[in-house]
């Protein structure tokens, strides 16, 4: 297998270890943004991983600059906004609600009951203008780092195997109305969006994932396997346990 020098495959003894790393350097890497530019940003996940992510920053905050950070989410449950489901309310209560965020660099995805009612088309149009907005020119910022969560397929944010949504190559925000994973409606952040980050980070464990972390940090088509798309301007950091890293070979790790 041959990985890509810009490919870094961490792999840790069991999931607690993987989401403490992963909030480590995720502290660092903001720190470092903001001490260099006077700001930084991040594109959250939602899934197990990502909400750990959450809550541990919350624990070990470091020298993190909250007014000086600007938030994003790669994708959302088209749901009500008081749903469990949602990314956004997951990550307040994991993190967002705790510390002391300037609200005007908080960028949630609408809700189905929000301003732009049951219309997922026309929120990812909204979030589109909010990433335009927030660029200095094009399409979207250049966010310091897009966290992302892994399925058993493949799948980051909303983009699954074979759908529109990962085919999309123009878009930076698109709906998805048949998600195979529930709940259907959802809106989510294109592969050309997640390109637009320095740093990808893939934090995913268990055995589920396997085969399709595997596929991925060796170059399987973003069609069938969309992580494999999921790539960083700068870096694409991979942050597996043992069960997920079991297909991928020893040489392909950091
Ligand atoms: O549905 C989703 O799933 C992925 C992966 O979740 P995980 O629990 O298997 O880590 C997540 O990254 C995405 O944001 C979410 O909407």
């Amino acid at each position: 297998m041959t990985v890509s020098p810009d490919i870094h495959v961490s792999v840790f003894t069991d999931p607690d270890s993987v989401v403490a790393a992963a909030s480590r350097l995720l502290v660092d890497t903001i720190v470092a943004a903001q001490r260099a530019r006077g700001s930084a940003s991040v594109v959250l996940t939602g899934g197990g991983t990502g909400i750990g992510i959450l809550a541990a920053l919350r624990e070990a905050p470091g020298d993190i600059d909250w007014r000086s950070l600007d938030i994003y989410f790669g994708d959302e449950r088209f749901v009500p906004a008081d749903d469990p489901e949602r990314n956004d309310l997951q990550a307040r209560r994991a993190l967002l609600d705790h510390v002391d965020l300037d609200p005007d660099r908080v960028h949630p995805i609408a809700a189905s009951d929000g301003e732009f009612g049951n219309d997922p088309e026309a929120a990812a149009a909204a979030y589109a203008a909010v990433l335009a907005r927030n660029s200095d020119a094009g399409k979207a910022p250049v966010f310091d780092v897009h966290l992302l969560g892994m399925g058993g397929e493949g799948h980051v944010n909303s983009l699954f195997p074979e759908t529109d949504a990962v085919r999309e190559e123009d878009a930076t925000v698109v709906a998805v109305t048949d998600s195979p994973k529930p709940p259907p409606v959802r809106v989510t952040l294109t592969l050309p969006a997640v390109r637009h980050a320095n740093e990808v980070w893939i934090v995913t464990t268990g055995a589920a994932k396997a085969e399709a972390a595997a596929a991925a940090v060796s170059g399987a088509p973003p069609v069938e396997i969309p992580a494999g798309g999921a790539r960083g301007l700068v870096a694409t950091r991979w942050f597996l346990d043992e069960e997920a890293a079991a297909l991928v070979p020893a040489s392909a790790r950091s």
